[in-house]
């Protein structure tokens, strides 16, 4: 048997704010992770992600960071990750960054993995350099079941997945989890499932998960690329096509200065008033009433506790807000915020 030796590659995914982030700070914040150089896609042009990841205290995976922030790579930018993997390699062996040995790709919330992984697999030195290690698909234990029965993006994720992780369990109750357990069994009855809180999980359980067998024999593949057959086993849901139409983002720019105060009864009325077509929301708050800057996220009814990005500064303070969402009323949302 030969080894082999190409660069594992980890594609992480799973829908709009089901904890993907906080997954990777945890796992890289881990020291058995150092030698791991990580590929985040944003979706929309607020470029937020990079400042919510960083928490990563490793210079060298900070250094093996490279953000793709110009669309969703399932659909626009198959080209350009695959040019970054390129490079991030032969910069590898030019020794031009710090070494590596294992590759994170972080996708968008909406990203369906199957084109993402065609477009590697056909790729000659994308697939003689990296070898697919696994699937990471994270369920939000709260949300998980609604998204996958609204949201093809959502079950097409859970369907390729090779470990399913359902987070936030702390938010759902023991009943819950073991319906989500139970669906995306039915979805996915070959993935291995976890629960997680707070992104954590020993990285052993996900990473270099030998899911590919490195002498080929067992290698198949052709699983990433499936379609998300197995996910009509869930009644009454129809395939869809990626990135369903009526998704729409918009970011609101609240350049005068505000104070916590003013704004977080606004965000939790926001939340309970368009929750329901409220997919995603995060921002950077800069607020004269904290003392840095803080990240806000929200998904549906749930408005999450503040991070302050402490340390941490912008040539420009400006408070801006992304939102994502199926129907959400653009007018009513930036007037409500612009009030304050
Ligand atoms: N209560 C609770 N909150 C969590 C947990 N995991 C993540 N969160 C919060 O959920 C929110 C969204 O988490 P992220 O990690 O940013 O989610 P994401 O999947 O990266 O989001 P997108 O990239 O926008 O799709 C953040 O406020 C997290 O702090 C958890 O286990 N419990």
């Amino acid at each position: 048997m030969t080894l082999d030796h190409r660069i594992p590659v980890t594609l992480l995914t799973g829908f709009l704010g089901s904890g993907k982030t906080t997954l990777l700070n945890k796992l890289l914040n881990n020291p058995g992770m150092k030698n791991t150089a990580v590929i985040i896609n944003e979706l929309g042009s607020a470029g937020l992600d990079h400042i919510l990841a960083r928490t990563v205290e490793s210079q060298q995976i900070a250094d093996n960071t490279v953000l793709l922030e110009s669309g969703c790579l399932c659909c626009t930018l198959s080209n350009e990750l695959a040019d970054t993997m390129r490079d991030l390699f032969f910069k590898r062996q030019l020794e031009a960054i710090p070494m590596f040995n294992r590759l994170v790709i972080e996708t968008t919330g909406m990203a369906d993995p199957g084109p993402i992984m065609a477009n590697l697999l056909n790729e000659p030195v994308i697939s003689s350099t990296y070898r697919l290690d696994a699937v990471v698909v994270t369920i939000d234990s709260q949300y998980g079941l609604q998204q996958i029965s609204e949201h093809g993006e959502a079950r097409k994720q859970a369907a390729v997945a090779d470990v399913l992780l359902l987070s936030k369990t702390d938010l759902a109750t023991a009943a819950e989890l073991d319906t989500l357990s139970a669906t995306l069994q039915q979805i996915n009855p070959g993935a291995s499932q976890y629960r997680i809180t707070h992104g954590e999980i020993d990285p052993s359980a996900i990473i270099d998960a030998g899911l590919f067998d490195p002498s080929g024999t067992q290698a198949q593949p052709q699983r990433w690329l499936r379609a998300p057959s197995r996910s009509k086993a869930v009644r009454g849901m129809l395939p869809q096509t990626v990135h369903e139409d009526e998704i729409t983002s918009f970011t609101v720019t609240m350049p005068k200065p505000l104070t916590w105060m003013q704004l977080e009864p606004v965000l939790q009325w926001l939340c309970a008033e368009h929750g329901e077509s409220l997919l995603r929301m995060k921002g950077i708050i800069h607020a004269e009433d904290l003392p840095a800057p803080i990240a806000i996220h929200a998904v549906h009814h749930t408005l999450y506790p503040p991070n302050l990005l402490q340390g941490w500064d912008e040539d420009e303070p400006i408070t801006r807000i992304v939102l994502i969402g199926k129907g959400l009323d653009e007018l009513k949302i930036r007037d409500a915020l612009m009030q304050i």
